[in-house]
């Protein structure tokens, strides 16, 4: 007997702002199942709906309590999924709706960022395998031990669609969005921005890292060690508008620049301290007690009895550790807040890159007083104000 192949697709909050645009995106998959595919596609919450949620959070709390923040949250992708099912059912297709718990998505204790630790997809498996489309709620999984109900971190339901795309050994995991997949930069910023057409996945996890919102960055970690085929498509776009993720891409040691990505808002925590050791101590004391998930850490460095931390976060996260920061005699906010702007390369990062930046930086009146290097990116510092501009200068390198 064949067997029917899997794909798995994720749409994107921009995908399923409106009742409209829900309707739509059922009837391609509707096609796509028509086709004789089975149909697994991971949903996220209608348009900005998640920020609202957070937003509304902290108008009945200064300091909203992570597991009920969770509890909140998860409910945007439950509104998407049961709409996307009951639209799907209007066309006189056979469909079901699952949250993550539902859907055996289990995870670690640790609210708004944790981790997928294994997935167990009976009812995704059995209502596939009764010709059902199934819609799953992504970005939210449950405690296995707690039967509490988590969350991924923001942009998570990326990170769900590969994982389950991995367990059902799906043909495709494909993301789909309103950008022509992966572009040179933010198509928003940078309005030339290329759109990439191949990408390996060491170069795609960099630019994630170093703030391109095109993907959540654990997704491409995961893409990649359980090897999941792996594409980003723009909606209702053909193939030019899309980016295909590869093992490897032909080419040897190019350097070439590949894109200009950046991150609207880098903080530096100063801790009093002994040592870079008790720096830290203190840090994860600090956001422990104060229920705040781990930021994403930059870079550190310890000199006169300071440690200092270089870490980014989403801007309620980065609000609400300063707020908390304040009251705190140990530790405070060190200096104005900066942006970043990276330059991923291809085959690694020639040595006379970052200089080259800066010189372009500095003719456009722009002064980076820091810069990070990784194998595959020169990740320079500058002013908030001048970010976007600063992106748009770099990306003359492309
Ligand atoms: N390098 C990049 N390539 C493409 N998009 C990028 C990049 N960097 C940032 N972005 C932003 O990522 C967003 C993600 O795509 P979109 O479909 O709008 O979001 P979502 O899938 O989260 O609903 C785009 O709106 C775009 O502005
Ligand atoms: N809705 C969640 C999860 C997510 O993945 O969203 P999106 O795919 O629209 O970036 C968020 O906004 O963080």
């Amino acid at each position: 007997m064949r067997i029917n192949p899997i794909i798995v697709q994720k749409y994107g909050g921009a995908c399923l702002e409106t009742p409209t645009k829900i309707r739509a995106v059922a009837s391609s998959l509707a096609d796509l199942h028509s086709r004789g595919h089975r149909v697994v596609a991971i949903v996220s919450a209608m348009g900005k709906t998640t920020d609202e949620l957070v937003k509304t959070a902290y108008q009945v709390s200064s300091h909203p309590n992570r597991r009920e923040l969770d509890m909140l949250l998860t409910a945007g992708e439950r509104i998407s999924m049961s709409l996307m099912s009951m639209a799907l059912s209007d066309l006189g297709v056979p469909a079901i709706s699952f949250t993550g718990s539902q859907a055996g998505v289990m995870t670690d204790e640790s609210h708004s960022s944790a981790r997928i630790l294994d997935v167990r997809p009976v009812r995704v498996r059995e209502e596939l395998d009764r010709g059902r489309i199934v819609v799953l709620a992504g970005f939210q999984g449950v405690n296995p031990v707690t039967k509490e109900i988590t969350t991924l971190g923001r942009g998570g339901s990326d990170t769900t669609a590969v994982a389950m795309a991995a367990v059902l050994k799906a043909n495709c995991c494909e993301i789909i969005k309103e950008v022509d997949g992966v572009c040179s930069a933010d198509p928003h910023i940078v309005a030339n921005a290329k759109s990439i057409r191949q990408l390996d996945f060491a170069s795609l996890s960099e630019m994630c890292f170093w703030g391109a919102k095109v993907l959540h960055f654990r997704s491409v970690e995961l893409a990649q060690s359980q090897n999941v085929p792996l594409v980003l498509k723009k909606w209702g776009g053909g193939e030019e508008h899309s980016t295909q993720v590869m093992k490897g891409v032909a080419g040897m040691e190019s350097g070439k620049v590949l894109a200009v990505n950046s991150m609207a808002r880098v903080e530096h925590v100063e801790i009093d301290s002994s040592d870079l050791n008790q720096g830290f101590e203190k840090f994860a004391r600090h956001l422990k007690e104060n229920g705040l998930p781990w930021p994403q850490l930059l870079a550190s460095a310890f000199t006169a009895g300071k440690t200092r931390i270089m870490m980014t976060c989403d801007a309620e996260s980065l609000d609400t550790l300063l707020r908390t920061v304040e009251r705190t005699k140990d530790l405070r906010k060190q200096r104005e807040t900066l942006s970043s702007v990276s330059l991923t390369c291809f085959g690694g990062v020639s040595s006379d890159l970052p200089f080259k930046a800066i010189q372009i930086l500095q003719h456009h009146g722009i002064i980076a007083d820091k810069y990070v290097l990784s194998p595959h990116s020169v990740n320079l510092f500058v002013p908030v104000e001048t970010r976007e501009a600063a992106v748009k200068a770099l990306h003359s390198l492309i």
